[in-house]
């Protein structure tokens, strides 16, 4: 479902010169030397279109670096007077908003964990009213769409359209090779749902190790993203926040060399026509695999039936199992990927339980005691 958002294009409040559009700038600003410092050797990459420092900086557990403070407010004026690269902060209060916009911030953004808390958005939305700023939402912490969509709805309610939403990654109790979890289809969801919202993807907290950077930032290109925060120190090994995922000035500029550019579309009208063609032959193969799948319900519809008259479990476990087997090694033979067609082969299965739990009436008793809940 398409929202209704009232967004204007990302060129209309930062530069398109560069591309592709690179936020970089240290984790923290440490000190008045370490920012400005980095700050000329990220402009004079001439890869940059904005610097970005975090100045107030929520951390998990009390007791570490919470960043320099308003003070570094004057430092970021600075760097930007000198280098004439426009600025960025994270604001994760309504004093912290209202310093930044006093203090000639040219672009906020709200960190994962604000976007996380509706009553810390709607205080950083109400102090945003009147003021004609742009505004980057990182998605929450936890991978809960409407939460991300539901925070970039109080700023835009407040007023803010020059918005665009941050790619961080979730965070995930599973262990992995990353800091957060990409989980690349909460991402496009949101794009789904709001095409025109520009997104900017932020590998290094995705990673949180330079080394996976270059991965997830192509990547994030590849799935038509629209710029990058990456995170550059002048002497990462001394960094006070995420020493682990900066990098040098000069290390982020060979990354961006490496980048390979792609475009949404071509203007080649030998390959689009291709690309047309074979769409059409998508479209037609997704039609079959619908009447299919609609021929295996209504089998399954009558299979439930029989398992009602007759007193028979809906659950059959050995045949599911004996389905899981056999499919995904057909699957295998097929050249098709087996997590995939496990994946498929379970969303088919448990429509088969939802059809056949409506058709035991069960499903009707769960909604009404959903509805006695509600009326407690
Ligand atoms: O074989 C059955 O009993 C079915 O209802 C079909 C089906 C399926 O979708 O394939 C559904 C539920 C069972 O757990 C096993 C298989």
């Amino acid at each position: 479902m398409k929202l209704n958002l009232n967004i204007q294009p990302l060129s209309t409040w930062i530069s398109s010169d560069k591309q592709p559009l690179v936020i970089g700038g240290p984790c923290s600003a440490e000190t008045e030397d370490q920012l400005v410092a980095t700050a000329h050797l990220l402009a004079k990459t001439g890869k940059i279109t904005a610097l970005r420092a975090g100045i107030w900086k929520p951390r998990t557990r009390p007791g570490e670096f919470e960043g320099i403070g308003s003070i570094g407010l004057k430092w970021l004026d600075r760097a930007k007077q000198e280098t004439g690269l426009p600025t960025a902060v994270e604001v994760a209060t309504a004093k912290h908003v209202e310093e930044a916009l006093a203090a000639g911030v040219d672009i906020l953004w709200v960190g994962a964990r604000s976007t996380a808390n509706p009553f810390t958005v709607q205080e950083i939305a109400d102090a945003l009213k009147g003021v004609d700023v742009p505004v980057m939402v990182k998605n929450p912490v936890n991978p809960d769409l409407s939460l991300w969509i539901g925070a970039l709805e109080r700023i835009n309610n407040a007023g803010i359209t020059k918005l665009a939403g941050i790619h961080r990654g979730f965070s995930s109790y599973e262990k992995s090779a990353f800091r957060n979890e990409p989980m690349w289809d909460m991402a496009i969801a949101l794009k789904t749902h709001v095409p025109e919202l520009p997104i900017i993807n932020d590998p290094s907290h995705i990673c949180g190790n330079r080394d996976l950077i270059p991965y997830i930032a192509q990547k994030a290109l590849d799935m038509d993203m629209q710029g990058l925060m990456i995170e550059s120190h002048i002497d990462p090994s001394v960094a006070w926040t995420d020493a682990k995922q900066q990098l040098t000035p000069a290390a982020l500029a060979d990354l961006i060399d490496r980048l390979t550019l792609r475009k949404p579309e071509t203007s080649n009208k030998e390959v689009s026509n291709a690309l047309d063609q074979l769409r059409e032959n998508i479209d037609k193969i997704d039609d079959i695999i619908f009447q299919k799948v609609s021929e295996r319900m209504k089998i399954v519809e009558k299979i439930g039936n029989y398992k009602k008259d007759n007193g028979i479990t809906i659950l059959q476990v050995n045949r599911w199992d004996e389905i899981l087997q056999k499919r995904t090694a057909f699957a295998k033979a097929l050249s098709l990927n087996t997590d995939f067609a496990e994946r498929l082969l379970e969303l088919m299965h448990s429509e088969s339980i939802r059809k056949q739990t409506e058709i035991m009436g069960v499903a009707q008793a769960e909604g009404q005691a959903q509805e006695n809940l509600t009326h407690v």
